[in-house]
């Protein structure tokens, strides 16, 4: 491994002290000294070193008051207290605030050698761990793709939530939208990332089985359970992270036993008496509307809120047409990888109609889409017909791709006028996609049948 080149601050108002410190150790480190407290941070803010060795009696600001503000500022930087034999109960106070450790004076350089020797041994440790969890955050995490501000948005709070290793999470947004693909980002960036990743599907677990799946169960807890018992999920997850997808589809006595789990980090395993402890995060994720589950009593309020100590809010690919065609590039060369095909791009108009598709299944459907169209595609571009778009036409094609609604020209526009159009235009289209079926126009335009009928003889008397 390459020597690392480390950054050393030496703050102390002693010229002597501060000239011997740097005769003795630059040759072995970069080094910067300062003669009071407030210009050392004022540096620290801008430049944060490796470690910092700073005199507890410093004129003006003190070590001590000098140490807390650098912890605020960065909180990783060691710093190494030097002291006078005297003030010894100052380096008390001084490593209960976080100091690294202390040498005293006068100096023995031998004995700051092995002092800073073990700061540096720590901070490359440190260093260490951080490029792993950096690689196999490239290597285990698929790319989580998108421009918009809605999404970076939702990625920089990602990265503020991840730092903690046990704070529930609670995912919400339509089918599609990447919910999982954020769980397991937020594992991979959590102190956790070591730990293993444990998926729990709770639509696809019947409902009887899901508190054994979860909790495993003693030898013979009930008729058809293995002989030698099980490992339930959440033990499984031990240190890493719990991810519970569709946990709104959970049942009311696994939902109690999970409330208790959460609170109190403790639960039996089914047919057990013997209380177990475990440690791991647990992110839930749902597309159903929890709100209205409580209300309608199917969903406990109190695990809604102890799930939900953090919550994202993932916006639908509908709400969020700037990322369409980087997601769409991004797959199509994905794809084209996978299946050897050289393939180099979409038309113009493939392009288009992507722009203005209306997606129920969000980035998944997108993803499919692209899928089926690299495989089946013939030629270098991927066509309208590859991506089977034919039925959004080019009258549709709105050119605020963006909103859906086309700019407001300089000279104005009649709102009445416009709206009549836009009434007529789709009350025709939901009528020749439903094939005149009233109920399935009805349901395209989200009214209900009284309502469609009625404004349909207003729109369109003579349909
Ligand atoms: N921003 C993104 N970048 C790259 N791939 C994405 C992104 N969002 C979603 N995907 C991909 O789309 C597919 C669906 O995503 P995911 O399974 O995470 O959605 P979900 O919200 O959990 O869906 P559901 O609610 O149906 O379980 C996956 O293949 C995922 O890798």
């Amino acid at each position: 491994m390459m020597p690392l080149d480390y950054q050393v601050y030496v703050v102390d108002d002693e010229e002597t002290i501060r000239e011997g410190i740097a005769l003795a150790l630059s040759d072995c480190y970069t080094l910067t000294t300062f003669a009071d407290a407030e210009s050392a941070i004022e540096k620290v803010a801008e430049a944060p070193p490796d470690l910092i060795l700073m005199d507890i009696g410093l004129p003006g600001m003190t070590g001590m008051e000098a140490l807390g503000r650098i912890k605020e500022i960065h909180p990783e930087v060691l710093v190494i207290m030097i002291t006078a034999y005297e003030d010894i109960n100052s380096v008390i106070t001084c490593m209960k605030r976080g100091a690294y450790d202390y040498i005293i004076k006068p100096i023995h350089m031998e004995e700051l050698e092995n002092t800073i020797k073990n700061a540096l041994e720590t901070i490359r440790l440190r260093k260490e761990v951080r490029a792993l969890q950096e690689r196999q955050l490239t290597e285990t995490t698929p790319c989580f793709i998108g421009e918009s501000n809605a999404i970076h948005d939702v990625m920089a709070f990602i990265s503020m939530v991840a730092k903690s290793p046990d704070t529930p999470v609670l995912i919400l947004g339509e089918t599609g939208t990447g919910k999982e693909l954020i769980a397991s980002t937020i594992h991979y960036r959590s102190p956790n990332f070591q730990g293993p990743f444990v998926t729990v599907n709770c639509a696809a677990i019947h409902k009887e089985l899901i508190e054994s799946e979860l909790f495993g169960y003693e030898k013979g807890a009930f008729s058809g359970a293995s002989t030698s018992g099980k490992t339930g999920l959440i033990e499984a997850a031990e240190g890493g992270t719990l991810f519970l997808d569709e946990v709104g589809d959970m049942g009311l006595d696994t939902q109690a036993k999970l409330l208790r789990f959460l609170e109190e980090g403790e639960f039996y395993k089914v047919g057990s008496t013997q209380k177990r402890k475990v440690q791991t995060r647990i992110v839930s994720a749902t597309n159903r509307d929890l709100d209205k589950m409580i209300l309608e009593e199917t969903f406990r309020k109190d695990l809604y809120f102890r799930l939900g100590v953090i919550k994202i809010n993932v916006p639908s690919l509908n709400e969020r047409r700037d990322d369409t065609l980087i997601l769409a590039n991004y797959f199509m060369h994905t794809f084209a990888e996978k299946f050897n095909k050289p393939i180099l791009g979409m038309t113009d108009e493939a392009e288009k109609r992507l722009l203005i598709y209306s997606w129920s299944g969000n980035v998944r459907e997108l993803r499919n889409m692209m899928e089926r169209g690299v495989l089946t595609a013939r030629g270098e571009r991927l066509t309208v017909e590859d991506l089977g778009l034919e039925d959004v036409r080019r009258g549709e094609v709105m050119e605020n791709g963006a909103t859906g609604f086309a700019p407001l020209p300089p000279t104005g526009i009649d709102i009445q006028e416009v709206r009549v159009a836009m009434e007529t235009f789709y009350f025709k289209e939901a009528l020749r996609i439903a094939k005149g079926n009233e109920s399935k126009a009805a349901r395209l335009l989200n009214l209900n049948h009284h309502t469609f009928r009625y404004q349909r003889k207003k729109i369109l008397p003579d349909a």
